[in-house]
C-alpha cells in the first residue's frame, strides 16, 4: 500500500542541508524537482515495488533508480548474494570470478563477442568512442539530438535527459574543440545521415545512438532506422555503436537488440546489469575489442571496474530475469499505459503514449491529431505545465514518476495487482489536475 504523502518536512530539512554542501542539493541533476517544482523526496528504503521517504511516505515506484531495479527493491536473493559477497571482501584490484561470470552472461545474452566492464554508463560510451576512434583512425562521430549517452564531453551536444529537462543549450566547460568532431543530426532522419556521410564519410569513426531512445521521452526508431545506420556505417568503414545502457536487459533478455535484431559493431550497457550497484560495460566485435589495452593500444582502465559486489548484484539480477519476468514486465507496462490513457481520455487531456517494449512515456501534446513524436523537436513541443500538474498529483496520490516530461517510466516485476490499483486511483485526480492547466 502506498501511504498518501501528507508530510514533507524531513525531506525539506534534508534538502536545505544538502543544498548547503552540494550544488542544487542533489548528486545528479535529474533527481532535483527543478522542472516540476517542489521538494525532492529523500528515500530511506525500498521494498519490492515501493520506496519510502524520510517522512514515512510510501510510493509506488515508476523510476526504479532510473532503470536498474528491474526486480524491484531489496530483492531477497540479490540482497543475500550481495551480503555474502561483502562479507568476503569488497575490492582487490585483481581479477575475480564474478566478473568472469557476468561477462559470460552478457556475451550469452547479446551479440557482443567480448566485453569490458566499467562502473557507469558514461564510462561505457566514453570508452566505446575512444575505441572506435582508435580502431578506425578517424575523428568524427555522429550522434542524434535528444539522445543522452551520459555526461561525456563530446556527447553533451543537444543531449536529452537532464540537459533538456533543465533547458541547457550547451554545457559551459565543454570546449568547442571537444565537440568540433561531433556531428549532431535529427533522430529518425535517414536523409540527414546520408547527407552527413556524403560530406564527411571518410572521416566518421562511428555513429552512436540509443538503441531505442528514452531520454527525450520514448521515441522508438522508425522505418528500420537502426538497420539503415548499421548498413551506412558498414558501407563507409565507420562503426555502429548501439547504446543499450537504458534498454539493455530491460526490454528483453538482451535489450532492444532482442526486438530489432540489428547487430551493432559496439554496444554499451549499464543500469540493470549492475543490479543497483555501479556496473556498466561496453563490448562488440572481437577484432575491434582486440584493440583495447592490454591486448591492443587503446587505453582504458578503472580501479573499481568489475567490482566483486557490483558484479555479484548484476549477475544475480540477470539470472533472476527470466522469460517469465520479461513477460510480466511487458504486461505490467501495457496495463499502466491503458490506465493512463483511460484516465486522460476521460478528462479530455490530449496526449500520446509511446512505448519501446516495456519502456514508455506520456507526451502532453497540444492536439492528438496526427501526433507522433519522431525526434527531439517533436518532443519539445509539449504542454509542459500539464506534466508538472500531473506529476505532483500522482506524487500526492503515492506514485513516484520521473520528475521530467522527457524521461521514460520504468516498471519493475515487483508491481502486482494491488500496485496497479494504486496507480489507477492516483491517476483520476492526476488527469483532472492536468486538465485544469490551460494551454
Ligand atoms: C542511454 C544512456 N546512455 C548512457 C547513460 C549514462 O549512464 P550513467 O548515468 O550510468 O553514467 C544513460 C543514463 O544515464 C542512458 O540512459
Ligand atoms: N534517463 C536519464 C537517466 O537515466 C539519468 C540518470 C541520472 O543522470 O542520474
Amino acid at each position: 500500500m502506498a501511504v498518501v504523502p501528507d508530510h514533507t518536512e524531513q525531506s525539506a530539512a534534508l534538502f536545505d542541508r544538502a543544498s548547503a554542501v552540494t550544488p542544487g542539493g542533489v548528486n545528479s541533476p535529474v533527481r532535483a524537482f527543478r522542472a516540476v517544482g517542489g521538494v525532492p523526496r529523500f528515500m530511506t528504503h525500498g521494498d519490492g515495488s515501493h520506496i519510502t521517504d524520510v517522512d514515512g511516505n510510501r510510493y509506488l515506484d515508476l523510476v526504479c533508480s532510473w532503470g536498474p531495479m528491474l526486480l524491484g527493491h531489496a530483492h531477497p536473493e540479490v540482497t543475500a548474494a550481495v551480503q555474502a559477497a561483502v562479507a568476503r571482501g569488497t575490492s582487490y584490484g585483481t581479477p575475480t570470478e564474478p566478473e568472469v561470470l557476468l561477462g559470460e552472461e552478457i556475451v550469452a545474452r547479446t551479440p557482443v563477442d567480448k566485453v569490458r566492464l566499467v562502473s557507469s554508463g558514461t564510462e561505457a560510451t566514453m570508452s566505446a568512442l575512444r575505441l572506435a576512434r582508435g580502431f578506425t583512425g578517424r575523428a568524427k562521430i555522429v550522434k542524434f539530438a535528444g539522445c543522452y549517452h551520459g555526461h561525456v564531453d563530446a556527447l553533451l551536444a543537444q543531449a536529452g535527459s537532464g540537459v533538456i529537462t533543465l533547458g541547457i543549450p550547451g554545457t559551459p566547460g565543454v570546449t568547442e574543440a571537444t565537440t568540433a568532431d561531433t556531428i549532431v543530426l535529427p533522430y529518425n532522419d535517414q536523409a540527414a545521415v546520408s547527407a552527413a556521410f556524403a560530406e564527411y564519410g571518410d572521416q566518421i569513426a562511428a555513429v552512436i545512438t540509443e538503441a531505442s531512445p528514452g531520454n527525450m521521452g520514448v521515441v522508438p526508431p522508425r522505418d528500420n532506422f537502426n538497420a539503415f545506420l548499421a548498413k551506412t556505417c558498414t558501407d563507409n568503414g565507420a562503426l555502429f555503436i548501439s547504446d543499450e545502457v537504458m534498454t539493455g536487459f530491460r526490454i528483453t533478455k538482451s535489450g532492444w537488440y532482442g526486438v530489432d535484431g540489428v547487430r551493432p559493431d559496439l554496444m554499451t550497457f549499464g543500469k540493470v546489469m549492475g543490479g543497483g550497484f555501479p556496473a556498466a560495460a561496453f563490448g562488440g566485435r572481437a577484432d575491434v575489442m582486440a584493440h583495447l589495452a592490454p591486448e591492443g593500444s587503446v587505453y582504458q582502465a578503472g580501479t573499481l571496474s568489475g567490482n566483486p559486489i557490483a558484479t555479484t548484484a548484476g549477475l544475480t539480477t540477470l539470472r533472476l530475469a527470466t522469460d517469465e519476468v520479461y513477460a510480466k514486465l511487458d504486461q505490467t507496462a501495457l496495463t499502466i499505459q491503458e490506465l493512463v490513457k483511460t484516465a486522460l481520455d476521460k478528462e479530455g487531456v490530449p496526449h500520446v503514449i509511446q512505448a519501446a517494449g516495456n519502456l514508455f512515456s506520456v507526451f502532453f501534446v497540444e492536439s492528438e491529431e496526427n501526433a507522433v513524436i519522431k525526434n527531439f523537436g517533436d518532443a519539445g513541443a509539449q504542454v509542459l505545465p500539464r506534466f508538472g500538474a500531473f506529476f505532483h498529483a500522482m506524487l500526492d496520490g503515492g506514485v513516484y514518476l520521473p520528475p521530467s516530461a522527457f524521461e521514460a517510466w520504468f516498471v519493475s516485476s515487483a508491481i502486482d495487482d494491488d500496485g496497479l490499483a494504486e496507480i489507477e486511483s492516483a491517476l483520476a485526480p492526476a488527469a483532472a489536475a492536468a486538465a485544469a492547466v490551460q494551454n
